[in-house]
């Protein structure tokens, strides 16, 4: 398929997402289904545009002054595949499978306004109502913010040190544009790749199967290590889902001790048990029945609580989610995280600690929660976490914001990550 063949298959993706509420992957995925034809180099291509468009839906509708899905697909192609009016037309010319070139007062539409004239909130490429949550984290500096959760993410993996190091696993995939990550020291990241291109499929490679790495975001692995999981601990990860922090917690404690992974939905917790065996991993027991955790309450030198939350700071990964989200879905979240924290905090033994996370960028998920439930409980206090930052990743000073009593949080802005929120609230003797 050539350009305007892929940009028509990614507008009618669009289209149907617009119509039937649908998340983007589920729609793109029946897309391949229903277009055998497709290479995958097509399909990498026309998922790339879709999710250009979804990232940047508001400045491409400002440049068009339109937001239907032909106005999103052409503006993704100028915002962020340095396509032009002309380059597109001109690219469109004579292929019967591309959508109507761009018209004349479509493309000086295109070309007669700066973005940098549109409203913060379009700049931000948020919606309306999520502004001020923003601007309540971030201050004057909240529309850079939300641009860099509008960016293309890179693909990190975290190195599984129970079975491979970092040097081993890079030569594994040499060839690939991986390097080690920034921050975290166990990190690789293969950067974000522009235009067309795809990110390899790692899954496939060798060294994933022999469970020397896993998929993981360099921001999910900074948060597992702050949490501070020591060798011959008690651990308690209480919302461990797919199981991607309790793995990064037990190679943390070089299968010592004991991680007890429970989450309260059985579904979330089945792709564990196949991690598990991958990564070698020798201290986990997985609970899948609340009455199961009650032996272990006052026991836990550790509590994870890696909390269910809107996920604001993956919207460069999941980009369709951004337009879903409601004040409504934010309140529900919110009163399950007040719940989960006064559950979960039963299991702390005295002198041992909680470490809450989300992947939020919204306060009131994040600082907010905290803040409430230390208010409501006397015998908790936070840790210190400008020590623990800077004891934790010594000369990264600049790279999370910190508010010592209060957490640590991180952004694709300010420090090259998914957002997320973390806070250690020790419990005392
Ligand atoms: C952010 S996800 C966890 C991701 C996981 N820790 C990881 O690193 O892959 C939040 C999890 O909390 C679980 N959850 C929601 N409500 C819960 C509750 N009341 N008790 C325990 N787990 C809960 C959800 O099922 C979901 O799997």
């Amino acid at each position: 398929m050539r350009l305007g063949g892929r940009l028509a298959a990614a507008i009618e993706v669009l289209e149907d997402i617009e119509k039937r509420h649908r998340p983007a992957a589920d729609v793109l995925r029946d897309w391949g289904l229903s277009h055998r034809f497709a290479g995958a180099g097509d399909r990498a291509a026309i998922g790339n545009i879709v999710y250009d468009a979804l990232r940047r839906k508001r400045s491409a509708a400002w440049l068009f002054d339109s937001d239907t899905p032909r106005a999103l697909g052409f503006g993704a192609l100028v915002l962020e595949w340095s396509e032009t009016p002309e380059s597109l037309n001109a690219a469109i010319d004579g292929d019967k499978f591309a959508p109507e070139p761009l018209s004349q007062d479509e493309a000086r539409a295109l070309t007669s306004r700066a973005l940098t004239e549109a409203p913060d909130a379009t700049r931000a490429d948020c919606p309306d109502w999520c502004a001020p949550l923003l601007e309540e984290t971030y201050g004057d500096g909240w529309v850079a913010e939300g641009h860099g959760l509008s960016q293309r993410p890179p693909l990190d993996l975290r190195v599984n040190t129970l079975k491979a190091d970092r040097g081993r696993v890079l030569a594994e995939l040499l060839g690939t544009g991986a390097e080690a990550s920034p921050l975290a020291p166990q990190g690789i990241r293969i950067p974000p790749i522009a235009g067309h291109g795809r990110h390899p499929n790692v899954q496939a490679e060798p060294a994933f199967q022999k469970g020397w790495f896993e998929v993981q975001d360099e921001g999910s692995q900074v948060a597992a290590q702050l949490a501070g999981a020591e060798p011959g601990m008690q651990v308690l990860d209480y919302c461990a889902g797919a199981g991607g922090k309790t793995l990064a917690l037990s190679a943390s404690m070089e299968n010592r001790g004991q991680i007890f992974a429970y989450d309260s939905e059985k579904t979330r917790l089945a792709p564990i048990f196949d991690r598990i065996r991958r990564s070698d991993n020798r201290n986990i027991q997985v609970v899948a029945r609340l009455p199961e955790l009650s032996a272990l309450e006052n026991q836990m030198d550790l509590v994870l609580i890696d909390a269910p939350c809107t996920g604001s700071g993956t919207w460069r990964r999941r980009p369709d989610a951004k337009w879903r989200l409601t004040q409504k879905q934010l309140d529900v979240r919110i009163a399950e995280q007040t719940a989960i924290l006064d559950a979960a905090k039963a299991f702390v033994k005295p002198g041992g600690k909680i470490a809450y996370i989300t992947c939020s960028v919204f306060q009131p998920e994040n600082a907010g929660q905290v803040e409430a439930f230390l208010a409501r409980n006397e015998d908790f206090e936070p840790l210190d976490h400008r020590a623990l930052w800077d004891g934790s990743f010594p000369g990264k000073a600049g790279k999370a914001r910190i508010d010592e009593g209060r957490g640590v949080s991180l952004s694709p802005a300010g420090s090259g990550t998914d957002g997320f929120y973390f806070a250690a609230l020790s419990r005392k003797t």
